[in-house]
């Protein structure tokens, strides 16, 4: 059962993420067994996120923002539970709909309508529910006529629509949306970002939002969050972090 009792929906405390990388380029992975077998391949440790720590309130948008393998992703990923911080905690009080990488949580081989069923089990969704809600979801993706396809043949927009319109369907406590949006065309993104702000509006969604565009970041959210190579710096209200931002590009 959900903790509700606590003003903030996310708390991320003194987080890193440290990945372990080959010091080297290996061709093919016989290369990789007898290095490893020889005890010659070096790992070095790559810190992608650096004690980071903020707390999103119930019902706040707040965007993510930094320059490309600044660590949004995997700050994004550690929240929704996909990666495990190497350091720190993180605390997630509600149900989590996670928008965050294209294609997960799907079967290429299975048709659209099967990969709502799979997908929308994740979510836990029951099969009543899925069924109660199918031609909704059909309807907001506008995907018809494409049901019966299997999606191994389906179009990086088309996949973003099917897995917008499900993780949406119903109100989630926390939604967190990273790219998956910019491969949808602008007439989806707008119905995408309408969809965003009505559950804004009811003030009972909280919302984590990475995106390149400065101007979407600002017609969103009412704060952000800037991570650079790994590290904070800057947290506040949207307009003062974008402008600080594109200041130390300019
Ligand atoms: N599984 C992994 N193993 C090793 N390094 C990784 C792994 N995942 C991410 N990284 C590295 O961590 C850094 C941060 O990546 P991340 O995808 O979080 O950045 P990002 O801010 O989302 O970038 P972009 O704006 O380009 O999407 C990058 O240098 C990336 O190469």
């Amino acid at each position: 059962m959900a903790d509700t009792t606590s003003e903030y929906a996310i708390e991320v405390n003194d987080v890193s993420m440290i990945f372990n990388i080959a010091s080297e380029q290996l061709n093919n992975l016989k290369e990789y067994f007898i290095k490893i077998m020889r005890h010659e391949l070096f790992f070095k440790e790559f810190r992608a996120l650096d004690h980071v720590s903020f707390k999103v309130r119930r019902g706040e948008v707040v965007g993510l923002v930094g320059t490309n393998g600044s660590g949004k992703s995997t700050m994004l990923k550690c929240i929704a539970g996909v990666l495990e911080p190497s350091e720190g905690t993180i605390t997630v009080r509600g149900n989590i709909a996670p928008l965050i990488e294209l294609g997960a949580g799907f079967d290429p081989e299975l048709t659209a309508r099967e990969n709502i069923y799979l997908n929308g089990s994740l979510l836990g969704y029951s099969r009543e529910f899925v069924d109660g809600h199918l031609q909704d979801i059909i309807d907001f993706a506008e995907l018809q006529d494409f049901m019966d396809m299997p999606l191994k043949n389906y179009s990086s927009g088309m996949v973003a629509r099917i897995a917008f319109a499900i993780a949406t369907v119903t109100e989630p406590d926390v939604l967190i949306v990273d790219e998956t949006l910019s491969v949808g065309d602008v007439f989806f993104q707008e119905k995408c970002e309408q969809r965003i702000k009505h559950f804004i509006e009811s003030g009972n969604v909280t919302v984590l939002f990475v995106s390149h565009s400065m101007e979407q970041v600002e017609r969103i959210c009412q704060r952000a969050i800037w991570i650079e190579k790994g590290v904070q710096r800057m947290d506040g209200p949207a307009a003062e972090v974008l402008a600080a931002y594109s200041e130390q590009f300019s």
